[in-house]
């Protein structure tokens, strides 16, 4: 069951005279209840992708699409519904996802009120989620009453408050030291799996992103590369986890020749392709 698709998505961003291509026909599929790491340079588009399938920023062109939403052609009704109920966004700077005179109980409370959900359900669930995400003690206290991993997990529990089916992090742990970052992300992954809430995570942090089964990586505004874990048993019974790292190809069949394996056998411009019964081989022109 395939929940995002963006395929060939390219945003431009014009300041005047100049332009910025921050996607360059990136290509994602991510499937119904993954977790999906995104890492990539500083500048390399991961927060331009998460802000379009957050539904605040629009695609230049490409497709984008998140269950039955398209998210170049939406109407200015149909993107608040998506914003509303669809996604759930957990902005960069931890302090921007939360309001500074509200309590944890009355932020996760007001994005249910704003979709009218009856007061009984909005105390159930905002109960719930505050104890999912191990925050329950701390429902009356305000932001600056609470740590920065405190605060992390509060924005966590208010992007799920109206049960969307996505949960978009821009750097969750970015402003975190390492013990704090590893329970925030223990909290996404339990959001995951207990919950059934597909993320998609965007981090620096390569500890966050050894931790996942599938990290896409993201080089000038491109898919460049996935890795994919996965855990094995070996003969003598012990569990280890085996990372392999996949090329991507787009639709028109390009993949990107990492530049070490350029490096190496001097490929430039013109290389070599050869089909085999079961693969092809690139080889040096010369
Ligand atoms: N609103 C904007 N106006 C103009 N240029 C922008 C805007 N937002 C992003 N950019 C540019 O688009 C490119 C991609 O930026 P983006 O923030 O998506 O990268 P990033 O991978 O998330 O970086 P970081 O890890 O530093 O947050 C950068 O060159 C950035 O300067």
């Amino acid at each position: 069951m395939t929940l995002i698709v963006c395929e060939s998505l390219v945003r431009i961003y014009q300041t005047g005279p100049v332009e910025v291509q921050a996607l360059q026909g990136l290509d994602l599929v991510v499937e119904k209840g993954e977790m999906v790491a995104v890492v990539g340079a500083s500048g390399s588009g991961k927060s331009t992708l998460l802000s379009i399938l957050a539904g605040v920023d629009a695609p230049t062109a490409g497709r984008a699409q998140v269950e039955q939403w398209d998210l170049l052609g939406m109407s200015r009704a149909d993107r608040v519904r998506y914003r509303r109920h669809t996604v759930g966004f957990v902005r960069q700077q931890t302090a921007s996802n939360l309001i500074p005179y509200l309590t944890a109980r009355q932020m996760v409370d007001l994005p249910m009120t704003a979709a009218r959900t009856p007061a009984g359900v909005r105390k159930q669930r905002s109960g719930e989620l505050l104890e999912a995400l191990g925050v329950a003690a701390f429902a009356d206290r305000k932001p600056g009453q609470l740590s920065g991993g405190q605060q992390m997990r509060v924005a966590i529990a208010v992007a799920l408050a109206n049960q969307p089916h996505v949960l978009l992090a821009d750097e969750p742990t970015g402003e975190l030291d390492t013990a704090t970052s590893a329970e925030v992300f223990g909290a996404l992954r339990d959001v995951n799996r207990d919950l059934g809430v597909t993320v998609v995570v965007v981090t620096h942090d390569p500890a966050v992103s050894g931790q996942v089964e599938r990290t896409v990586a993201i080089r000038d505004g491109r898919t460049s590369s996935e890795v994919l874990r996965r855990t094995a048993t070996a003969d003598d019974g012990n569990t280890h986890v085996i990372a392999e790292e996949y090329a991507v190809m787009d639709r028109a069949g390009r993949i990107q020749v990492p530049r070490d394996y350029r490096e190496a056998l001097a490929l430039t411009r013109r290389v070599r392709l050869a089909l085999e019964p079961d693969h092809i081989t690139i080889r040096p022109d010369a």
